[in-house]
């Protein structure tokens, strides 16, 4: 009988504390070869600590971290894993080139110097120092990186956190060339649109601990978020918020706006006590909306 393939990471019961802090607070985790999961938190959620822990960075208070059965040690040894970390430092006096070979020569099996800087974009940037990048072409390095030893894991922390629009369509588009082969990846980020765009799988953490996990159209339901916009000519502000409460609820004038779990119970009453009411629009959760309500504890 053959083993089943082991996940390609694995947390089970993940703690980590810092002083007073708890950064990460009891975390279990699976994610299976071929995933492409973000692992999205607003600031402080745990999301760098939760990658340190992932690769062998810092070591878990409680819990293990297993990927692809081995311990984060072993899997980056055998190459089987790529970084590109928030703060990787650079070698400041050498090219951009010399780097990725340097960095290739301490991988056993890395792919060629050409071949990565070419799949990171970086080809025409070669014979450029480390310092004179801009933060958007010195993500670029990181990635490059990350790919040097053909790894079949790739953990990315705040990938595009200084690229610009066209710069991060242009990494997430190499991203995708490079797991089409089946590769994992897990990249943490502040931006909803690229877990909503790029993951298959969005894990969302607040202060440690996972609070949804699912597709980005699963987290979206689960809170179920909508927006009733609708100009109400005979409510006044205070009886808008007498029916409605505060929360989440936004009066401009005659026009409201009102972020709710139950679109249609709104609209009811909308309707049954403002009869005037018009340009009504109801519109689904996007991730921001559906993340704001769930780290906020305020789905309704
Ligand atoms: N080295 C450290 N020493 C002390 N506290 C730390 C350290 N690293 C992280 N923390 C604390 O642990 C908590 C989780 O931080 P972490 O950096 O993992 O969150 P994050 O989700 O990555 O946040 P961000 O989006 O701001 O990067 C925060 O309260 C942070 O202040």
């Amino acid at each position: 009988m053959t083993e089943p393939a082991p996940h390609a990471i694995r947390l089970t019961g993940l703690r980590k504390s810092y002083g007073p802090t708890t950064a990460v607070d009891g975390i279990d985790l699976e994610i299976a070869p071929g995933e492409i999961v973000a692992l999205l938190g607003p600031n402080g959620a745990g999301k760098s600590t939760t990658v340190d822990l992932v690769l062998g960075l810092s070591r878990p208070d409680a819990g293990t971290v297993a990927l692809f059965g081995r311990s984060p040690r072993d899997a980056v040894d055998a190459g089987l894993v790529g970084a590109m970390l928030q703060d990787g430092a650079m070698l400041e006096d050498a090219t951009v080139g010399e780097l990725v070979a340097l960095f290739a020569s301490v991988h056993r099996h890395p792919l060629p110097v050409a071949e990565v800087l070419e799949r990171a974009g970086l080809a025409e940037l070669a014979g450029r120092r480390a310092t004179e990048l801009s933060g958007g072409q010195t993500q670029r390095v990181r990635f490059a990186l990350a790919l040097v030893p053909d790894p079949d894991l790739v953990v990315l922390d705040e990938p595009t956190v200084a690229m610009d629009v066209a710069t991060r369509r242009e990494f997430w588009a190499a991203m995708r060339r490079f797991v089409a082969a089946g590769r994992t990846v897990l990249f943490a980020t502040h931006y909803l649109d690229e877990a909503d765009g790029f993951a298959d799988r969005v894990v969302l953490l607040r202060d440690g601990r996972v609070v949804a996990d699912g597709t980005p159209r699963h987290v979206k339901s689960i809170v179920a978020v909508r927006t009733v916009r609708a100009t109400v000519p005979d409510l006044s502000a205070a009886a808008v918020h007498t029916l409605f409460g505060d929360d989440g609820v936004t009066v401009d004038g005659a026009d409201v706006r009102i972020r709710t779990a139950d679109g249609d119970g709104v609209l009811r009453a909308l309707l049954a006590h403002s009869p005037g009411a018009h340009d009504i629009e109801v519109t689904g959760a996007d991730l921001e909306e559906a993340f704001l309500s769930i780290t906020e504890g305020s789905a309704r």
